[in-house]
């Protein structure tokens, strides 16, 4: 029997949606066994059964759909034959992607897409108890460009708060579609920060370099968080202006997913020159090496900051 060689967008998407709150099921029982098992694959660089099975999972489930497809994600490991087919209907009803999703996405051919994934992003912060920012990452790329974006947060009310009461600890789900509008983003500004600049960087790497990123754009506040996601996803949520990490550190799986859901909400992501992130699976281009600037507006502005 002949691999299909195209794929519909929604389906794809439906698919991964399903699976990133699933991979958020195992994430969270893993962490409430207490026992995590923790591996070190460089100093500062942890990966958790969490990690592993979340990633096993998603990718051994899209692969009981669409065998050849172009998937990369973070963790070195096995997959397994797994034979539950995710579901790919949930989108196929939704009166803005019918109504919005551009024509070619429902026909696309599969060798010109990347599926991009971060089975777990923030793993530090999650062997350190603090997983408010943990989240899992799926990117789905066209051509070198982000397309579709799907975050999941384990450790959160249905509200995207950061809680310690596990009771409540439902969930949120976000996705987009660039050029379908996107459902359920906040806008989590507090009423003090109105008409302020909030720059928010790293927590764990703070370096020269990003102090004097810090310097040229001179916040009114400067924020610290975890987790690669969590930071793209306070710019998308308007807790802060800017997200600049201006040395390698971060790399395509972490930004994929947010990528698109930011183009989706009319944001930008670059490097700090301004220059586009191509996605693609050249093991040479998975690190951003010059770093990322992540904006909702006025992203000029800030590149002129960071290069004058
Ligand atoms: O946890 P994984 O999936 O390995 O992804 C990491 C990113 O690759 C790093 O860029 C993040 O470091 P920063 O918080 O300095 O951005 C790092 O944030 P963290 O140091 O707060 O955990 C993570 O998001
Ligand atoms: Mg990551
Ligand atoms: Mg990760
Ligand atoms: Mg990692």
């Amino acid at each position: 029997m002949s691999l299909p060689t195209t794929l519909n967008l929604l389906e794809l998407t439906s698919a991964c949606i399903k699976l990133a709150q699933e991979s958020g099921d195992i994430i969270r029982e893993v962490f409430k066994s207490g026992s995590l098992g923790i591996e070190m694959k460089s100093v500062d660089d942890p990966m958790t059964k969490a990690d592993l099975l979340s990633q096993q999972h998603i990718i051994g489930s899209l692969r009981t759909i669409w065998k050849d497809l172009n998937i990369v994600g973070e963790e070195q490991c096995e997959i397994p034959v797994i034979d539950k087919r995710p579901p790919i209907d949930l989108l196929l009803n939704d009166k803005d992607c019918i109504e919005k999703c551009p024509e070619e996405f429902k026909e696309l051919p599969i060798e010109d897409l990347i599926i991009f994934i971060d089975p777990l992003d923030a793993t530090r912060e999650f062997t350190l108890g603090r997983v408010g920012c943990v989240m899992t990452l799926i990117g789905i790329s066209f051509r070198g460009k982000p397309i579709a974006g799907i975050i999941y947060q384990p450790f959160v009310d249905c509200n995207g708060d950061a809680t310690t009461d596990q009771s409540q600890w439902v969930g949120r789900t976000i996705w987009a579609i660039v050029g379908v509008p996107v459902k359920g983003i906040k806008d989590k500004r507090s009423k003090d920060d109105i008409g302020k600049v909030l720059l928010v960087t790293t927590a764990s790497h703070f370096n020269d370099r990003v102090q004097q990123a810090v310097d040229a754009i001179k916040p009114d506040k400067l924020l610290r968080a975890g987790g690669a996601g969590y930071k793209s996803l306070m710019v998308i949520e308007n807790q802060a202006d800017v997200y600049v990490f201006p040395t390698v550190g971060s790399k395509l799986w972490d930004i994929c997913g947010p990528h698109a859901i930011l183009l989706a909400v009319g944001g930008k992501l670059t490097d700090p020159k301004g220059n586009d992130i191509i996605y693609s699976t050249n093991p040479e281009k998975i690190e951003n090496k010059n770093g990322i600037i992540i904006t909702i507006s006025n992203h000029q502005k800030y590149i002129d900051l960071l290069n004058n």
